[in-house]
């Protein structure tokens, strides 16, 4: 690995804020003049200009502003990976270590202490002067900081992340444990590895340098006089030159200074651009300058708004004026960049957007099953490796400043004695504490970063179910597996939602879940272009089912866990504390407990007008700008009972997608025309509407027919005479207009039944049935299944044909229970494929109609209503039996999240917002 321009050094986990000389080094990346300084009483001298002018001329001709931005433009979907990580772009994210709650007693943490070994001499001098390069001197060319930053808030910031810094050395010295001595059996060099604890002193000594003000000065092994006075001398060069440095930074700052005294006044007003004139800007986006500009001054008017404003403005006109500028000059979608802003204060989104510019440190995380951190980290600085521990929080991370050789290729990593970790990627893993002995379920586990982390905290005692419903991404899973040694870890190929059924009663889960990846901007930049509302909508539905599937999973009468840690990669509100909130409402048998992390910021309880549970500020956030790690979020739930009690009702439960517990007016929402046009048109429609049941049947038969063509053949279901005496006790206490439509739609759902039937019968006739799940097995399964949410809804359905056709319509099958991203690769087959994705809007109607025939149908459990015969794909392969029957309710829930599936591919496919709205909620409305 070579050394790295652009990489942070700054330690993670630390909460402080970008430094300004960082920013200014972005700024000059892109080729532009320093923002607006602050004004100052000086005259510049002759000398002074001359130098400014020269200056200007050298920023110009290296990098012409507009060239830079087109470049930025394009650039920006090619993600930038300086080194090679086994952990996918978008997916992935990895990385840390503390303890929950109760998890500081019973988490298995690393023994070692974190002082890292004495290097040898040579290399320490080596070292000592990479260091002092890296750290003491000062950037060439050092510009400003963005005047727009918000100098004051930046103060705060830095003042509130210090003492927050400060509690968190305190809850970390708080959990400094005893060493675990580790498994001899795991190691063959057990022995040497016993004799580390002698050095455990050293470590305490470069623990105390942690608090000095750099960081990198802690990596001073050397204790030899000569060396010391070596580097004294080294250090006044560096000094004076740093001092020269500074004092032409000042000159030039000054000179900046004056001559923009001479343009802006700063209580001059600023006047917002008409439409036309933002219009007419929108076409020449490369003039970023202008961009830069109007940022700036629309910053300053905000600051001080009553006073700056100009006559007839809101404040919101300037945020829209904002954002927009904010999202051409950092190169993000409008809809993107709206989002992301709204998180923070004006300031901090900034300095986050800035962070997202600027490379997180690489970082390697210890595999304790078969070394120890110091010892990894004598082999790598033997190697030439500069690096350092990557904080007080974790035992088992350590950060790569720089190396000689690739990270990922040294025989050590060969070795499996560490695997390459974003630091954040620690955090959910510690969280979760996973004791030994313990099952514990990865959901989505690929490449396998938490997967071998937990494996090395139950010190390949218990077991691992590392599940991937990408199988691609099983390979790498389960090379890493391999590598690291993980002999207590199964890899699982399925789609979990399943798992409940498959397999539950787990001690612990963790929930890694899929995400946008708003928080890895900085290693794949094409997710500022690459996400739309459609994105989001598709990924909160994966997520809640995922979730809730997460928490089913676990036994809640586990002796020593219990717990579901739900984590990702992202920072939006909409895949974190909305996903988290709806599971509480949909699982009141879990609650929410402090993850056990000592730092991060707490999760929102409140968001742009909408509340969520109280508890959600147990969760933890995490942004580059403040810890210098990727951003992440991570929660972790308690399940007191394997029972769902009722969930209370209140006026916003009808509607899954309300976030939360009070009714709160919706804030109001910026739409493009767009969809405003969809929706619109979705009310001129009264076809889109679920009134119209008079043409079910047909409606129905239609729906078979489209599944017959595709060789899917339906299955009847079973409905339990119990349930249908519930349904009609029900219905003699509703009045008779109620009753009357209740029957007619009873009479249809017969039909439908009926319409089932017919092709069963064949598929019966025709094929001998797998042999009936023995009755226990049966018990279990329903007694699995009946703590469930929805089946997949394509579960009733049974793939039929010749072999091939049976192959393809596995596999579209598949594709659409993955949420129906066709990936054909034929010409024709890519046809095909756009008409069937057509076709699905044309049929919406149809389906929706089926949707509420369907969950009309009670499907009652029962341990001898359980059919094994109809099993997805994986499932028939691993030769796991399938559960067939669902509850009442979780069939009423995949009806509505069907819908909302089916309208998330529409949205995602024409990049449009989906017309049926007005579908959605009605059918939540009447089911
Ligand atoms: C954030 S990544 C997981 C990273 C992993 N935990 C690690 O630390 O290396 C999300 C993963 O979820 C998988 N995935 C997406 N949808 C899934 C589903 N329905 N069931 C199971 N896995 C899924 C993706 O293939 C992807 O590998």
């Amino acid at each position: 690995m070579g050394s790295r321009g652009h990489q942070s050094k700054k330690k993670q986990g630390d909460p402080r804020p970008i430094s300004d000389h960082v920013l200014a080094r972005i700024a000059e990346k892109r080729g532009l003049p320093p923002p607006i300084p602050t004004p100052k009483e000086d005259k510049p001298s002759k000398r002074d200009l001359k130098r400014s002018r020269q200056n200007e001329q050298a920023k110009k001709q290296p990098a012409p502003v507009k060239k830079q931005q087109v470049e930025i433009k394009k650039k920006a979907p090619a993600p930038k990976k300086p080194v090679t990580s086994e952990e996918g772009a978008l997916w992935d994210d990895e990385g840390v270590e503390s303890d929950d709650g109760e998890g500081i007693d019973e988490a298995e943490f690393e023994d070692e202490e974190d002082e890292l070994p004495e290097p040898p001499k040579k290399k320490l001098q080596q070292q000592q002067s990479k260091k002092e390069q890296i750290t003491v001197s000062k950037p060439k060319n050092l510009m400003l900081a963005p005047k727009f930053m918000g100098k004051g808030a930046l103060d705060n910031s830095s003042d509130v992340e210090e003492e927050e810094d400060d509690e968190e050395v305190e809850g970390l010295d708080a959990l400094e444990e005893d060493e675990d001595s580790m498994d001899a059996d795991e190691f063959d060099e057990g022995d040497e590895m016993d004799g580390e604890d002698e050095d455990d002193d050293e470590f305490e000594d470069i623990d105390e340098d942690d608090d000095a003000p750099n960081p990198k000065i802690n990596l001073d092994f050397n204790s030899d006089d000569e060396d010391d006075e070596d580097a004294d001398e080294d250090e006044m060069e560096i000094e004076r030159e740093a001092r020269e440095q500074d004092r032409e930074n000042e000159e030039l700052e000054e000179l900046g200074e004056e001559e923009l005294k001479t343009n802006i006044d700063q209580r001059e007003k600023f006047t917002l651009p008409s439409g036309q004139e933002i219009e007419k800007s929108a076409l020449q986006t490369e003039d970023l300058q202008l961009v830069l500009t109007r940022i700036q001054e629309v910053v300053r008017v905000l600051n001080n708004f009553r006073e700056l404003k100009e006559e007839g403005r809101s404040r919101s006109e300037y945020i829209e004026q904002l954002c927009k500028d904010l999202a051409m000059y950092y190169g993000y979608n409008e809809y993107l960049m709206e989002k992301l802003f709204h998180l923070f204060p004006i300031s901090e989104a900034i300095e986050f957007f800035e962070a997202n510019e600027v490379q997180r440190p690489v970082v390697i995380r210890t595999n304790t099953l078969k070394t120890r951190r110091r010892d990894l980290a004598q082999a790598l600085i033997n190697r030439g490796v500069n690096l350092e521990p990557v904080g007080k929080w974790s035992k088992v991370g350590l950060q790569i400043f720089d190396s000689p050789v690739p990270i990922g290729a040294t025989p050590e990593y060969l070795a499996g004695h560490y695997m390459l970790q974003a630091a954040s990627s620690f955090l959910p893993v510690v969280s979760l504490a996973p004791q030994e002995n313990e099952r514990v379920l990865d959901m989505c586990s690929a490449p396998g970063g938490k997967t071998t982390y937990i494996a090395a905290l139950l010190k390949n005692t218990g077991s691992v179910f590392a599940n991937d419903a990408n199988k691609d991404r099983c390979k790498a899973l389960m090379a890493n597996i391999h590598r690291l040694g993980a002999k207590n870890t199964v890899v699982c190929n399925y789609d979990g939602k399943e798992f409940p059924a498959l397999i539950g009663g787990f001690d612990r889960v963790l929930l890694d879940a899929p995400c946008s990846g708003t928080g890895v901007i900085s290693k794949d930049p094409a997710v500022k272009i690459n996400k739309s509302e459609a994105d989001f909508n598709f990924l909160a539905q994966i997520q809640r089912e995922l979730i809730l599937a997460a928490i089913d999973s676990v036994d809640a009468n586990s002796a020593t866990g219990g717990y579901i840690v739900y984590s990702t990669c992202s920072v939006t509100v909409e895949e974190n504390e909305d996903v988290v909130n709806y599971a509480l409402k949909k699982r009141p048998n879990v609650k929410l407990v402090p993850t056990g992390l000592d730092f991060g910021k707490e999760g929102f309880v409140s968001y742009r007008g909408r509340s969520f549970h109280p508890t959600l500020n147990l969760t933890r956030r995490y942004y580059p700008h403040t810890y210098n790690m990727d951003g992440f979020y991570v929660s972790k739930f308690k399940k007191m009972s394997n029972k769902i009690p009722e969930a209370p009702k209140n006026e916003n439960d009808d509607n899954d997608d309300e976030y939360d517990a009070a009714p709160v007016p919706s804030p109001k929402k910026k739409k493009s025309k767009a969809p405003a046009a969809a929706a619109s048109k979705a009310k001129a429609e009264p076809e889109l509407t679920l009134d119209n049941e008079d043409d079910s049947d047909l409606i129905q038969a239609a729906e078979a027919k489209r599944l017959k063509k595709k060789g899917i053949k339906v299955q009847p279901r079973k409905v339990d005479a119990a349930a249908e005496k519930a349904e009609a006790t029900t219905a003699a206490k509703l009045p008779k207009k109620k009753v009357n439509r209740l029957e007619k739609r009873e009479a249809k759902k017969e039909a439908f039944k009926s319409l089932k039937e017919a092709p069963s019968a064949q598929s019966e006739a025709g094929k001998p049935r797998k042999k009936a799940m023995d009755s226990s097995a049966a018990t279990s399964k329903a007694k699995a299944a009946a703590t469930i949410p929805a089946a997949n809804p394509n579960d009733h359905l049974q793939i039929t044909g010749s072999k091939k056709d049976k192959r393809v319509n596995r596999r579209e099958l598949w594709l659409e229970k993955m949420g129906g991203l066709y990936t054909a690769r034929s010409k024709a087959d890519k046809k095909k494929q756009k008409r069937d994705l057509f076709g699905v809007a044309a049929d919406l109607e149809d389906i929706s109609n089926a949707l509420e025939m369907e969950t009309a149908a009670t499907v009652e459990m029962s341990p001898t209503n359980v059919d094994t015969s109809a099993k997805p794909p994986q499932q028939a392969k691993a030769g796991v039996p399938k559960k067939k029957a669902v509850s009442q309710s979780a069939r009423r829930l995949e009806g509505v999240n069907e819908m909302l599936r089916l309208q998330s591919i529409i949205a995602h496919k024409s990049f449009k917002a989906s017309p049926l709205d007005t579908i959605r909620t009605h059918l939540k409305n009447t089911i």
